[in-house]
């Protein structure tokens, strides 16, 4: 699969190419009839898959759980999880069309570390969690006020940024901010 050689270097499950082009045919086959993604093509979903991936290639370590806010057609939640099966990845993804096909995927695909949540993040029940993930949603500090419940002392945000992440960034003193193949990644920690 010549279009994710940018993630060579890292050892992904053995059923994660089936899975992962199984997850692209559906998101094509769904966004026809439910448009829920601005990846219509083949080469957009590729896309988008290797952006939500990136980060295997620069984080240190992955939880045991994390949760993915605003979650849209699966980005970053469903790659995270197909390439990290070990972590319980929670889905919070409020619309119910695209919330519906999340359980389709889970389903279809067979993941057991996989949870989707119909429902705004501030609205659930919270739990504590080592990862927050999200990736177009909102600012970095509106995000972290919506999610506040969910932080422990330990807990990291890696967020999916544009060119903007700099100024998003002003008050909080320990980040670190990646790129790749110009897109940007910033990991934030001592988020209480
Ligand atoms: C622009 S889409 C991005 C979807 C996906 N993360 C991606 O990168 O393709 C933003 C998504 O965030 C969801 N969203 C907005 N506010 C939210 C909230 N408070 N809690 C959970 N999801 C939210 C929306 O329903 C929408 O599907």
């Amino acid at each position: 699969m010549e279009w994710l050689d940018p993630l060579n270097a890292y050892p992904l499950p053995a059923d994660f190419v089936s899975k992962v082009e199984a997850y692209s045919a559906l998101l094509l086959t769904y966004n026809k009839t439910h448009n829920i993604s601005g990846a219509k093509t083949t080469h957009a979903v590729r896309e988008n898959i290797l952006d939500s991936l990136y980060p295997l290639l620069f984080m240190e370590t992955w939880p045991k759980r994390c949760i993915d806010i605003g979650s849209g057609a699966g980005f970053p939640g469903i790659p995270l999880a197909l390439a990290l099966p070990a972590m319980e990845m929670h889905l919070f993804e409020p619309i119910a069309k695209k919330s519906a096909f999340l359980h389709l995927v889970k389903s279809e695909l067979g993941l057991a570390n996989v949870v989707v949540k119909t429902e705004r993040i501030e609205a659930t029940q919270p739990f504590p969690c080592e990862l927050i993930c999200s990736r177009a949603v909102t600012n970095t500090k509106a995000l972290l006020t919506l999610a506040k419940a969910f932080i422990i002392p330990t807990t990291c945000a890696l967020l999916y940024k544009g060119s903007r992440a700099n100024e998003e960034l002003e008050g909080f003193s320990n980040y670190t901010l990646f790129e790749r193949n110009q897109r940007r990644y910033v990991l934030v920690k001592d988020l209480l």
